[in-house]
């Protein structure tokens, strides 16, 4: 890892730029976080990021932002960014994402941001054809002069560290000397998400573990490093930190449907883990209502309701309906009387039936090939979502695969499988989504 500028102040022309922190000494400082908000493009937004802080998350990245953009339209940056966003007293620690593939941009838009964050962020994993178009995101892994230029410059430049996020190769060992070229660049941390390029839509699948424990084996040892991916439960937070021995770990998705994904020290403890629903999404509004300068909040709001809600909008589709009636436009107050009120009249009224206590229960499943377990969660509880792919949701097709290969087992047809074996079928995978940036 490029360690320069660590003692003693950097000097350029006459100004005096203050010492640059190493990935080690920025990880010290900001408390040695274990559980990352990811970077989520409309979604990571001030008040979300508030909320997951207070349901265990330890450090929160901004949605990416485009540098250009960043550096050059006061409307964007309106949009994007305003006067709490990284504020010492309610948006720390922080790491701002940027997706460039021009340094001078990406150093302008940095510097905006520099004194309100912890660290700057390159995102070299967005595999959107936005990004394929613009040149930006995972197609720089094409392009590993664009990458070094990108990151050298803000680590000579900036006064806070760079950081960067990537996706894998195919083969872990170009994987491993691309990691090697980002940190020898100037990058302090480093965010490995365990999907190919082509791992989006319908080709999702399940991140590989295996590659990314590769890639903390390899690197230099003081690496600070955090993965990404095949995280449902709070409970494997921990089995993934303790497969890869990593320094954190990132959620996007899991942690957009329960925000109480982070609290994985929590065991059984439901309210934590699987809080309600009418809670979240009152503490939720609340927050947003507080920092209504935040319009990246409000334009947020909608589609969080839904996701937080959305086991329970299932339920009741009248609730859904109102939700679908309401935008970033809508008043507060329409927003209470419409949604906030009904979700936590009808939870109060499930909360008053006599056998809630039996109803209220989380059941944990057997544990799976995949190396975790599905639970049972009540619908007025924030759950992991499985999406439908080929008709099927992904549970349904791990359940399926299992049928088939204990018949196998059952008829002789194959070896037992090894405890330890990472599913390899498209069918074995829990975690089919779309869309991952
Ligand atoms: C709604 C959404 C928006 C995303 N936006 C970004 C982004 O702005 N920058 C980025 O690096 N990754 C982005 N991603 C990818 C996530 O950060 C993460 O790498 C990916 O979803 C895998 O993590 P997960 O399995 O926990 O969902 C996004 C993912 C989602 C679901």
């Amino acid at each position: 890892m490029a360690e320069k500028n660590v003692e003693t102040p950097l000097t350029k022309g006459n100004d005096v730029k203050v010492a640059m922190l190493t990935g080690a000494q920025l990880f010290e400082k900001i408390g040695r976080p274990t559980r990352i908000v990811a970077p989520m493009v409309d979604q990571s937004e001030l008040a979300w990021r508030i909320l997951s802080r207070k349901y265990g998350a330890t450090l929160a990245y901004t949605p990416m932002f485009h540098a250009k953009l960043f550096a050059t339209s006061e409307k964007y940056r309106r949009d994007m960014w305003c006067d709490m966003d990284g504020n010492k007293d309610v948006d720390r620690p922080l790491i701002v994402q940027f997706c460039a593939n021009d340094p001078e941009y990406l150093l302008s838009a940095a510097k905006i941001v520099q004194d309100r964050c912890d660290a700057v962020d390159l995102n070299l994993g967005c595999p959107q054809g936005i990004a394929k178009k613009g040149h930006y995101g995972a197609f720089l892994m094409d392009d590993w002069d664009i990458v070094h230029a990108l990151i050298k410059k803000l680590h000579d430049n900036l006064d806070v560290p760079v950081t960067a996020k990537i996706r894998v190769f195919p083969e872990k060992e170009k994987t491993l000397e691309y990691a090697k070229m980002i940190l020898d660049a100037g990058a302090q941390f480093l965010t490995v998400h365990g999907r190919l390029r082509e791992q989006k839509g319908q080709k999702t699948g399940l991140a590989d573990w295996d590659i990314i424990k590769y890639l903390r084996e390899s690197l230099p040892p003081n690496t600070v490093f955090f993965s990404n991916g095949n995280i449902l439960y709070p409970e494997d937070i921990t089995r993934s930190m303790e497969h890869i021995s990593c320094d954190a770990i990132m959620s996007a998705e899991g942690n957009l449907y329960n925000p109480g994904i982070f609290n994985a020290a929590s065991g059984l403890d439901k309210e934590k883990s699987f809080p309600r629903v009418d809670i979240i999404a009152r503490e939720y509004f609340e927050i947003v209502k507080e920092h209504q300068q935040s319009q990246a909040s409000k334009n947020a709001m909608k589609s969080h309701m839904f996701k937080v809600l959305r086991p329970f909008l299932t339920h009741h589709i009248d609730i859904r309906a109102e939700l679908a009636s309401l935008n970033a436009k809508t008043a507060f107050e329409v927003w209470e009387e419409k949604l906030i009120r009904p979700v936590e009249d009808t939870v109060q009224r499930i909360f008053q039936q006599v056998d809630i206590e039996q109803k209220d229960e989380v059941f944990k499943g057997d544990i799976e090939l995949w190396g975790g377990a599905y639970y049972t969660v009540p619908y007025w509880r924030c759950q992991p979502y499985f999406r439908k792919v080929d008709g099927l949701s992904a549970d349904k097709r791990i359940t399926k695969s299992l049928e088939e290969s204990r018949q196998a087992l059952d008829c002789g047809e194959v070896n037992k499988p090894d405890k330890k074996r990472k599913p390899e079928s498209t069918l074995e995978r829990p975690l089919q989504k779309e869309g991952k940036v």
